[in-house]
């Protein structure tokens, strides 16, 4: 947030976008005594973290977006300690399901010679220059593995594992994203916890600090007209908005959705049109049984649904909910399968484990985010050349505007990032 005037005594904020960036920003601004107005398209709060309930008898949620709080999302944690929200074992053992055959956390026999190179090279990462780090840019991550000497079996499992975490094959990720990600994570691959309760809690604890009176929904803005000393947004219901500085907390689509005057500047338009968001579906099924026995159970496949995990882990009683996590081109074709055509296509998948469970499914909650209207994908993925190429430019203040949200941020994909920048964002206008 380099080159951004601060504001003066008595300035008024806009922000757009009443996600977790959005709110943190507010509630930043609200400890400092700035005045602020959120405007948000959708009728609720909370962006992409979305906490369900599937189940009104027994109150069991689920999460639609965001699942996991890492546990090196130091400024996530310390904002639900702040907010007073705790957070619960959310971690799980990794089985496989691969060509039919179904296999334990403890049967499973790494390459141990791969395994010791591979921990090398996120070591070493942590040392590499710039420049060296540039370089990595220019490779995908599923290429660099292989001129590291990576074995088939090895190669076959990073791509099964690391396309459920960038959402996308790892041919379409940059060797930088693909490293960097795994270099700096905890043990657990930031799959540590969740907040108890849901992670909507956080959103609730937010909007209730930032003031609901604040927060204004069904305002999606279509216009921005940044004046010699302060900005306007008009909505798509007409109304109108004025402030002395913007806070933009807009995914990439949604920015290039607005019309800006005067216009953005030509390169940051491309780089935005650059920017793809991962294609993520979650399909999470009710069973009247937890028949999988492992609270922890988590399972990697090479089937249509891709990953499953028990999401009910710690919530009580003996029904259960299973979740898919399905990704890329996987995720378009499941999406475009009936409800009981996903049921039945999971139960299926899971029959070398489980045998036949469907009549064991009460029902199935989907969001396939790529369909969602405003955000069009899950989360940034950064491609090779990206990292280094687009970010800095997509996250150019321009003139009153501060852009802030999960795509620029270094933790990139994750609430954490979403948080960092929103909170920055603020600081940076608060000088
Ligand atoms: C399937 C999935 C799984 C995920 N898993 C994890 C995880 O395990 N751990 C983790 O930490 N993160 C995870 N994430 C990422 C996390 O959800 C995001 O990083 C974070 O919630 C993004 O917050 P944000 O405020 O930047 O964006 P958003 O939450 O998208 O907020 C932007 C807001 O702007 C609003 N808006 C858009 N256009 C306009 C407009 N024109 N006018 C007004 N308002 C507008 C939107 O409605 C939205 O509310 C996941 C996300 C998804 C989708």
């Amino acid at each position: 947030y380099q080159n951004v005037t601060p504001i003066q005594k008595g300035d008024h904020v806009l922000i757009l976008g009443a996600g977790v960036s959005g709110l943190s920003a507010a509630y930043m601004l609200q400890k400092r005594g700035v005045a602020y107005t959120l405007l948000e398209a959708r009728s609720r709060t909370g962006g992409r973290i979305l906490t369900h309930t599937i189940d009104k008898d027994t109150g069991l949620h689920v999460e639609l977006g965001a699942e996991w709080v890492g546990a090196s999302h130091k400024r996530l944690l310390a904002l639900c300690k702040e907010l007073g929200l705790e957070v619960e074992d959310h971690s799980f053992r990794f089985y496989s399901l691969l060509q039919g055959q179904y296999t334990t956390p403890d049967t499973y026999q790494p390459d141990v010679a791969w395994d010791k190179k591979y921990k090398g090279l996120l070591e070493g990462f942590l040392t590499k220059s710039e420049k060296e780090k540039k370089r990595l840019d220019k490779i995908d991550w599923w290429r660099y593995l292989v001129s590291q000497g990576i074995p088939d079996r090895e190669l076959e499992m990073r791509e099964l594992n690391d396309s459920t975490d960038f959402g996308e094959s790892i041919r379409n990720v940059s060797a930088y994203s693909g490293i960097s990600e795994y270099a700096g994570s905890s043990a657990n691959n930031e799959m540590d916890f969740k907040i108890k309760g849901g992670n909507t809690q956080l959103i609730e604890k937010l909007t209730e600090k930032v003031g609901t009176d604040k927060i204004l929904k069904n305002k999606k803005v279509t216009h921005v007209y940044q004046e010699n000393k302060q900005v306007r947004v008009t909505c798509k219901d007409g109304t109108a908005y004025t402030g002395h500085k913007l806070i933009c907390t807009l995914p990439a689509v949604a920015v290039l959705d607005i019309q800006w005057n005067p216009v953005l500047p030509e390169l940051q338009i491309e780089a935005l049109q650059q920017l793809q968001y991962a294609r993520i579906i979650k399909s999470s099924v009710l069973f009247t049984e937890r028949f999988w026995k492992d609270e922890a159970l988590s399972i990697v496949s090479d089937t249509l649904p891709h990953y499953f995990f028990h999401t009910t882990k710690n919530q009580p009683g003996s029904k259960g909910v299973l979740t898919s996590y399905t990704i890329g081109d996987k995720a378009h074709i499941f999406s475009r399968l009936s409800t009981e055509q996903k049921i039945s296509r999971i139960c299926q998948s899971l029959t070398p484990a489980f045998g036949d469970t469907e009549s064991l499914a009460e029902m199935a909650v989907c969001y396939y985010w790529a369909d969602d209207k405003i955000t069009q994908g899950a989360y940034a993925i950064y491609d090779v050349n990206q990292w280094y190429g687009i970010r800095e430019v997509i996250a150019q203040s321009f003139k009153h505007v501060v852009f802030a949200g999960e795509h620029i941020a270094e933790w990139q994909g994750f609430m954490e990032g979403a948080i960092q920048t929103g909170e920055d964002a603020a600081l940076a206008l608060i000088g």
